[in-house]
């Protein structure tokens, strides 16, 4: 399957790596949220623009030809940088920090400003992203992973911007499928509960290597 990548980084390089790509994708979502929040007048506009525009062409003097896809060493260390929920060089993804308990999975994030659906709420389709991954990763965690086959949200009242968190657990496996049950809260409150269907590819189910076999579905 391409996308997967085995390349070996000894841990000293890949935690200076790490901290550099930390580093970078923070700056970036200081200026997302600076952006969706700013009041500044068309001068201050343009001069940002102008900044933003180097900044992107020092950046792009050595780009990878796509996307970063999944990168593990021999040892199964993994690096899922452009991942939308978990990736620590994606200035999109928040990022999550998902936690693996003996049978269960849990997370705690700040959704900021740039994750708005109807007013003051986070949206229902990042919602929907963070139950993905959440559930993906719980089943992977667990030894059953797979690819999302279904993913359905049942909204139970808003959930503001803010802090949340996220709980998942695998509820059942019935062959290639692995059924995982989850729940969003806030202060407490369950604001959104989930239930994910994931799926051992056909092309997983044979022999593939441990390493990549266990990134089916956590992304
Ligand atoms: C590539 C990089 C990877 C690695 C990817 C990693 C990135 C992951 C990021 C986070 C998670 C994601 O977003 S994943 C991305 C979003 N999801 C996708 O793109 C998946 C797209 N769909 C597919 O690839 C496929 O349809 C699969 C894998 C879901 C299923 O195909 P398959 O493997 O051929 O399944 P098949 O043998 O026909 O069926 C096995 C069993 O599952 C049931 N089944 C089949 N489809 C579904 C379904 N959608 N929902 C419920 N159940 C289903 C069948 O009835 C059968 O039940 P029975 O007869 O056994 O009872």
């Amino acid at each position: 399957m391409s996308g997967y990548i085995q390349e070996d980084i000894d841990p000293e390089e890949l935690a200076h790596r790490t901290e550099l790509a930390s580093a970078i994708a923070g700056s970036v979502r200081d200026l997302i949220d600076a952006t969706v929040r700013t009041e500044v007048g068309e001068t201050d506009i343009a001069e940002a623009r102008r900044l933003i525009a180097a900044a992107t062409e020092i950046l792009r003097k050595d780009q990878l030809p796509g996307p970063f896809g999944i990168r593990f060493n021999a040892d199964g260390t993994k690096r899922s940088w452009g991942n939308a929920v978990l990736g620590r060089r994606n200035p999109i993804a928040p990022p999550v920090d998902i936690r693996h308990e003996t049978e269960h999975s849990w997370l705690e994030v700040d959704l900021g400003p740039q994750y708005e659906g109807p007013a003051g709420l986070v949206h229902g389709g990042v919602l929907a992203l963070v139950f993905d991954q959440l559930l993906g990763s719980t089943a992977e965690f667990q030894g059953v992973p797979g690819m999302t086959g279904t993913l359905t949200v049942r909204y139970r009242r808003g959930t503001p911007l803010g802090p949340i968190r996220g709980e998942a657990r695998v509820d059942r496996v019935e062959g290639v499928k692995t059924f995982v049950t989850g729940t969003i809260s806030v202060d407490g409150e369950v604001t959104a509960e989930s239930e994910g269907i994931f799926i051992l590819p056909r092309w997983a189910r044979g022999e593939v290597p441990e390493a990549m076999r266990k990134s089916v579905g956590e992304g």
